[in-house]
């Protein structure tokens, strides 16, 4: 089932414009279209606002252009750059999907602050309440991630770099996922509401998304342990993501650290992918099948093919989020020191188990057993080892990925609302096992308990 992209949307961005290593400056809009009347009009309307906005700048030269985003480093001067917010609608259909990918092009209101609710740097300030410990999210490599509210009522989610940062790596790395998040906007990618320097002070105010992440919820720190339907549907919002970056943007975009801790999830336990830092914009033209480039990417999920070729496609993707279905159907980490040998590798123990014709062996704990979420299991762990494959060209797309998942789920569906014979209750075809089994133990021993739908 092939999808025509998005007839509205073909941006044709020359890399060139937006090389995020080597200049950081906003891209002008790449969402073309016919202009109608109305358009016409709002770009008029436009134009006023930006003569109005140089006046303004002439009498109060503290607002510095867009242009100049991450050019003012050490300068008390405040830039803010952010992107419309959009209705979000739920995709479950590729018609559907494609209609939410879309790239909304970036606002400039008269004073220089954009967006779906303008804030300021003292907005900021106060929405995070003078950056208290008290609103602290998390720690990443950045920085610290801070729980904002503003004066609108939408949540945000503000993260802040580290002040020192006077490690390169890591402050292009920040402006790399500025810039890439600024390009983009899709139901399960992290939205960019903007982006505000002052003097050493750099933060970036994103989406805030309210129910952890999904290495919180597969290890038991968030959430009442996932059920299979719900950790199908996360791997269908993770792969339209992940299809929609790679497809859909021009150039693709190749995220290079897909993981579990990169994955938040909202209060419908549906996900988007965040954390751009490490994000690659593919070369132009269709022959161009990798980038030779400097290993990025977290242990356990780097793409071996990459790591000895040190050449980089859209397929690295695709082998770390292989690397997650695993992780998603046994609720083990990629890497696990501290079991035995055989099992330290949760990709190498699983694959085996589905070599053996045991991968309900594999499949998390917390997961209720019934013929359906088996079968649905072995599935997923199937189209793993595609992901997983040893070269590039073995492994599917990323858009094959949610068609097979797709099916996958449906057959779930289809098969949950069968009802199950009493025999099944006390069938010996699914080992038992107590659901308060330690999730650090052997296999062996382990007591499973089967659950009907
Ligand atoms: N948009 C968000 N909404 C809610 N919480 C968030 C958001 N972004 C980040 N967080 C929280 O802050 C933590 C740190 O996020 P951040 O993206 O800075 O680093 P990381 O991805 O965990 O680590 P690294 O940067 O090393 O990959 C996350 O684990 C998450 O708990």
């Amino acid at each position: 089932m092939e999808t025509p992209p998005n007839p509205t949307y073909n941006p044709k961005l020359q890399q060139s414009q937006w090389n995020p290593t080597s200049d950081f400056r906003p891209p002008s809009s790449p969402y073309r279209k016919k202009r109608s009347f109305a358009s016409k009009l709002k770009r008029a309307a436009k134009k006023a606002s930006c003569v109005f906005a140089i006046f303004q700048r002439k009498r109060n030269p503290s607002l510095a252009p867009i242009s100049e985003l991450g050019r003012n480093n050490g300068r008390d001067t405040e830039v803010s750059y952010s992107i419309d917010a959009s209705t979000e609608s739920n995709t479950t259909s590729l018609s559907k999907l494609r209609s939410s990918f879309s790239v909304s092009s970036s606002s400039t209101a008269a004073n220089g602050q954009v967006g779906p609710s303008n804030f300021s740097f003292e907005e900021i300030l106060k929405a995070t309440d003078n950056f208290s410990q008290a609103n602290v999210i998390g720690e990443g490599g950045f920085g610290t991630v801070y729980k904002g509210k503003l004066k609108d009522g939408s949540l945000v989610a503000v993260k802040r770099a580290r002040k020192n940062m006077n490690d390169h790596q890591s402050l292009s790395d920040f402006k790399n996922e500025v810039l890439t998040l600024s390009q983009i906007e899709h139901l399960n990618l992290v939205r960019l509401y903007g982006f505000l320097e002052r003097g050493d002070e750099r933060v970036m105010v994103v989406e805030y998304v309210s129910n952890g992440t999904l290495a919180e919820h597969l290890h038991g720190v968030h959430g009442e342990g996932l059920e299979i339907a719900e950790r199908l549907d996360i791997a269908i919002d993770v792969a339209h993501a992940i299809t929609y970056l790679h497809t859909y943007t021009d150039p693709p975009i190749i995220h290079r650290d897909i993981k579990s801790s990169n994955i938040l999830i909202n209060e419908k336990l549906r996900a988007k992918v965040a954390d751009f830092g490490f994000a690659r914009v593919a070369k132009e033209g269709s022959d161009a099948t990798h980038i030779s480039t400097q290993i990025k990417g977290s242990t356990g999920y780097l793409d071996p093919e990459y790591l000895r070729t040190y050449q980089l496609s859209e397929k690295s993707d695709v082998y770390s989020f292989g690397v997650l279905l695993v992780e998603m159907m046994t609720g083990r980490h990629p890497i696990e020191s501290k079991r035995s040998v055989s099992e330290r590798s949760t990709v190498k123990w699983a694959m085996q188990k589905l070599k053996d014709g045991d991968s309900v062996l594999a499949m998390d704990w917390r997961i209720r057993r019934n013929p359906a979420s088996v079968k649905a299991h072995e599935e997923v762990l199937k189209l793993a080892r595609k992901c997983l494959g040893n070269t590039r060209q073995s492994r599917p797309t990323m858009r094959k990925c949610v068609e097979v998942l797709w099916g996958i789920r449906k057959e779930l569906k289809e098969r949950a609302s069968v009802p199950l014979p009493m025999a099944f209750h006390h069938s010996a075809d699914f080992p038992t096992r107590d659901v308060k089994d330690s999730p650090h133990g052997t296999e062996e021993g382990e007591r499973f308990k089967f659950v009907s739908a």
